[in-house]
């Protein structure tokens, strides 16, 4: 259970982000899957992060404390139509320096909109993620639009890609952030990678 968290700093440079001395969780997926949002489900803090109904509102990496133990970090999103090339590889540098070489880095959530068809985007960042060894789950978000077997119809759908890809199906949470579905499930999963790494890093 997670009982206090609070807002630490935003940057654009992984190299200036709060000091590697904790385990670290970050949530990244399409802008306006609902990061976010889920990050203020999680944490059960309103508006600790900023959301919007506009596409690309993180722009930021955004780190906060939780129980003053270990990080949860809120990233901008990818695949928004109306950023310009120059903002897009400048996204691309930053995520990929924050993903590859953040040592603290203990698990990263990809988040997927469980309405849809699988999005070659969300194919081909994965992919990436499975090439560059960050360690990824899976987050089906807005279980709340469709009904429970649509829902399933397309999270089933989703796993197929996964398993052509990587021979084998990610860990991976059905959520919603309205209805706080998921989030006992997600949330003892991150305090088991957060154990993890601690068990890992004391001496
Ligand atoms: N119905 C429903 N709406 C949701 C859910 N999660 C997010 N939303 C809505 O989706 C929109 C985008 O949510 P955000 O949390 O801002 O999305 P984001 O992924 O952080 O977006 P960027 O910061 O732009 O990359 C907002 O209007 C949210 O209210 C959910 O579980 N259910
Ligand atoms: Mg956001």
């Amino acid at each position: 259970m997670i009982r206090k968290a609070e807002f630490v700093v935003s940057n654009t440079n992984p190299a200036k982000c709060p000091k590697a001395d904790r385990a670290e969780i970050a949530f990244i997926g399409r802008s306006n899957v609902g990061k976010s949002s889920l990050i203020n489900m999680l944490t059960g803090v309103k508006e600790l992060a900023k959301t919007s109904q506009k596409p690309g509102k993180t722009q930021l990496i955004n780190h906060f404390m939780i129980d003053n133990r270990w990080y949860m970090v809120d990233l901008p999103g990818y695949g928004f139509a109306k950023v310009s090339k120059d903002k897009k590889e400048k996204w691309e540098v930053m995520i990929s320096e924050y993903l590859t070489k953040r040592s603290n880095l203990c698990g990263v959530f990809v988040l997927i909109d469980s309405r849809l068809e699988p999005q070659k985007i969300d194919l081909e960042f994965l992919h990436w993620c499975g090439d560059q060894g960050v360690p990824f789950a899976l987050v089906f978000t807005k279980a709340d639009k469709l009904s429970k077997s649509q829902t399933d119809k397309n999270v089933k759908g989703f796993l197929g890609k996964m398993e052509d890809i990587f021979g084998e199906i990610p860990d991976h949470f059905v959520t919603s952030s309205e209805k706080s579905t998921g989030k006992d499930e997600l949330t003892s999963f991150i305090e088991e990678l957060v154990a993890e790494y601690e068990s890992e890093n004391t001496n």
